[in-house]
């Protein structure tokens, strides 16, 4: 059952024809309109250069959705009313001129507006400035930006100051699409509706963590964005520091955005810098050289389409990242994510000190110590390791590892999983901010990487060398096991 109130608003995409808006955002709104969740009368106005009518829109959208959306979450009906929300409108959105078109369009429904640029970050300030200049914006116009927002703090600061002369910040949705995956928001409910967990989550309990973002694919074709990134500003800056603010930061008061978001920013904040002497044990970058993917034979990075041979970009990064504030004093959160490792894989271990008084069998000792593995992707859910009395007369008091093992996909009935963007995009149309990122999140995430790119131009060499379809530089493991530890592979 849609509901009007909640979400009545019309949307213009730019960058409606590139690769974000066709692969995520259409079949996005495509399940939101299934699951009842579009206005009736909402709108759609695609917007990109070429030269396209709308009936080509819809019968290109048509198509590739049809390939897309499993069999049986594809409804012809529903397609239907789907498509006939769309229109296209070619425009070059540097030209202001241009913007006359979508005003028109816009007049003839006066309801909330949501501006969603899927576009490059260099094209936000301009295309706010001339949909103001159109008169296209208003109060309870909202707008989505995507990743990156910018290069460093220096241009994230001109783009977020270019966004303000035409928006408040309360208009201002920021996207980091983990924000919007189930398992990433279920640490919300872990860590705050548990009181289990309340009294251990610090440095008297927990030893270290982990964050693994791993991901099988290459750059997909994408050489001329990502080689200017590095997986350090692609991946770091944003979604595994994120994580890291939702697993460290302290209980908001309430749920609101603001709430979460100062507590995010004082793990920010807190964020020791990593200076240019702990190059050797807090950090390793890598590329990946040809290899194997999936069973088939993948090129190395610098053989990619497009590649410069000479890139010195890293397709792997670890930290050592460490948090100065009394939570966290002394617990290190080992991060790694890395394209073409050997399976996409994404999961956070937070592992806790051992009982401070042993009094099973000495030879058992060296068995884990307690483990809450959280899986966010694939196969969501979450393991609590533990040591349990192995059963059995014979064994006496032996000990064994055993896991609490709750499988989202086997415990609850609640068929598919939403992917991230039609979370985001419903609570976008809703005017919900907390699963977007303020712009003090951005900047203080800038401040700190810039400082670790810093440290790394002047002080460490070339990424080291990685085969795809292994799990990064050996140097990696090399940082872990020199605090007497290893990274946690049993996926
Ligand atoms: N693709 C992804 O998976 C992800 C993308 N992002 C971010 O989303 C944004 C969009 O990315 P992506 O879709 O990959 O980029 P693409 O380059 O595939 O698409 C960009 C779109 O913007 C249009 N465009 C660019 N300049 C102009 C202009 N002057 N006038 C009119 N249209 C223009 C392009 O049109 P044309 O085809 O004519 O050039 C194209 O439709 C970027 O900020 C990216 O960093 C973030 C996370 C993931
Ligand atoms: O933002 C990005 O994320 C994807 C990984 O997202 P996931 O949801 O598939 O885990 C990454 O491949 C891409 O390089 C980056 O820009």
């Amino acid at each position: 059952m849609t509901r009007e109130n909640d979400t009545q608003c019309d949307l213009m995409l730019f960058g409606a024809l590139g690769d974000l808006a066709q692969r995520k955002l259409f079949p996005a709104l495509y399940q939101l309109q299934r699951a009842g969740l579009l206005a009736r009368n909402s709108r759609i106005l695609a917007l990109a250069r070429k030269k396209l009518d709308t009936q080509s829109l819809r019968q290109q959208l048509r198509d590739k959705l049809s390939a897309t959306i499993p069999g049986h979450e594809l409804e012809e009906a529903v397609l239907a009313e789907f498509l006939a929300k769309i229109e296209y409108l070619p425009l070059d959105m540097e030209q202001p001129a241009d913007y006359e078109a979508a005003a028109r369009w816009r007049d003839e429904n006066p309801v909330p507006l949501v501006v969603y640029m899927a576009t490059p970050p260099s094209l936000y300030g301009t295309i706010a400035a001339n949909l103001r200049t159109a008169n296209c914006t208003g109060p309870s116009t909202r707008v989505v930006v995507e990743k990156p927002i910018g290069h460093d703090f220096a241009s994230s600061q001109t783009i977020n100051d270019q966004l303000a002369e035409v928006f408040d910040e309360s208009q201002l949705f920021r996207i980091d699409h983990y924000l919007g995956k189930e398992t990433v928001q279920n640490l919300i409910a872990l860590r705050f509706a548990n009181n289990l967990f309340a009294t251990q989550w610090n440095q008297n309990q927990i030893s270290h963590v982990e964050i693994t973002v791993a991901e099988s694919v290459g750059i997909e074709g994408r050489w001329g964005y990502f080689d200017k990134a590095g997986q350090l500003r692609d991946m770091v800056q944003n979604h595994l520091l994120q994580l890291l603010c939702l697993i460290a930061m302290d209980p908001p008061s309430d749920l609101s955005a603001d709430s979460i978001r100062d507590e995010k920013v004082k793990v920010l904040k807190a964020l020791r810098p990593i200076m240019p002497d702990m190059m050797e044990t807090h950090l390793v970058r890598g590329q990946y050289t040809a290899g194997s993917s999936d069973g088939r034979s993948v090129p190395g990075y610098l053989d990619e389409e497009g590649a410069d041979r000479s890139s010195h970009t890293e397709t792997f990064v670890a930290i050592k990242a460490e948090i100065s504030n009394w939570r966290w004093a002394g617990v290190p959160f080992y991060i790694r994510t890395g394209k073409r490792l050997p399976e996409k894989l994404s999961q956070i271990i937070i592992h806790f000190k051992p009982a401070p008084h042993y009094i099973f069998d000495p030879d058992q000792k060296h068995l884990a110590n307690n483990k809450l593995i959280i899986r966010l992707q694939p196969d969501e859910g979450m393991s609590l390791q533990i040591l349990t009395k192995d059963q059995g007369l014979e064994k006496g008091m032996r000990l064994r590892e055993g896991p609490l093992e709750l499988s989202f996909s086997e415990a609850f009935s609640t068929g598919r999983i939403p992917d991230a963007y039609e979370r985001l995009l419903w609570e976008v149309m809703k005017g919900k901010q907390y699963l977007f990122v303020r712009r003090d999140e951005v900047e203080f995430a800038w401040r700190w990487v810039d400082q670790v790119i810093k440290a790394w131009e002047a002080h460490s060499g070339p990424p080291k060398r990685y085969a795809a379809g292994t799990w990064g530089p050996v140097a990696s493991i090399a940082m872990i096991t020199r605090d007497g530890r290893s990274w946690y592979e049993d996926a």
